[in-house]
């Protein structure tokens, strides 16, 4: 690992804790350079002795930056956050810093791990679809409703925050499990708000190298 060089981002092109830093990278124009991790190629190389030792938890994404390796997208969306304040992601006020972990904690913590390839394997090929939808409209109802009272054109008032890096790879996964959002309107007009941003548009599975080319728009 490098310490000057380009902070190196071990990412999948699908997964949505991936994308979640793809997106902060992006808008905050911090240079960065891709290790394609397949979850999925010879029964997955996050799996690998060599990935293991980069991140014990077998997930993606990890990020070498600053001579440390940091892992869970949260957590590193934060340090990217604390260490370069240019293009904030998190509100100065404090009520609204709070309600934009809430909308990160809830679908990270709440939604997504529900959905993970570990789990949907484990639930089976049958039921996986059903499983994700349920999980999925139970989290957007809470989230429709925590939006209702902090919802300006993004997540928390009118500036992009660490809340919207969390909510639109969830609505991508949403549609990708055919879950039905009408029921979810400012999740879906932030989620429009939010499609043809360029630091956005540049995070999404298909821009990606490692995007198989079937799946590309
Ligand atoms: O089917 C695949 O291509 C494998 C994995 C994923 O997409 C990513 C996930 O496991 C879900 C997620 O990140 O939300």
């Amino acid at each position: 690992m490098s310490v000057i060089g380009k902070p190196l981002l071990f990412s999948y092109w699908r997964s949505s804790c991936s994308w979640r830093v793809r997106i902060a990278l992006n808008l905050k124009e911090i240079p960065y350079d891709i290790k394609p991790v397949s979850l999925i190629k010879n029964g997955g190389e996050q799996h690998s002795n060599e990935y293991r030792e980069i991140n014990p938890m077998e997930h993606v994404p990890a990020l070498q930056i600053d001579g440390h390796t940091l892992i869970e997208s949260c957590s590193i969306m934060h340090y990217l956050e604390e260490t370069r304040p240019q293009r904030a992601l998190m509100p100065q006020d404090v009520y609204k810093r709070a309600k934009v972990r809430e909308i990160c904690d809830l679908i990270c913590t709440g939604v997504q791990p529900l959905q993970n390839l570990v789990v949907l394997i484990y639930v089976g090929e049958e039921k996986k679809r059903e499983w994700a939808q349920h999980w999925i409209t139970r989290g957007f109802r809470a989230v429709e409703k925590l939006l209702s009272s902090t919802a300006g054109k993004y997540c928390v008032g009118d500036e992009i925050t660490l809340a919207d890096c969390c909510l639109i790879p969830q609505v991508f996964s949403a549609r990708r499990f055919q879950v039905d959002l009408r029921p979810f309107p400012i999740i879906l007009r932030v989620d429009r708000e939010l499609e043809n941003h360029p630091a956005f548009r540049a995070a999404h599975p298909s821009s990606q190298p490692d995007c198989p080319p079937e799946a590309t728009k």
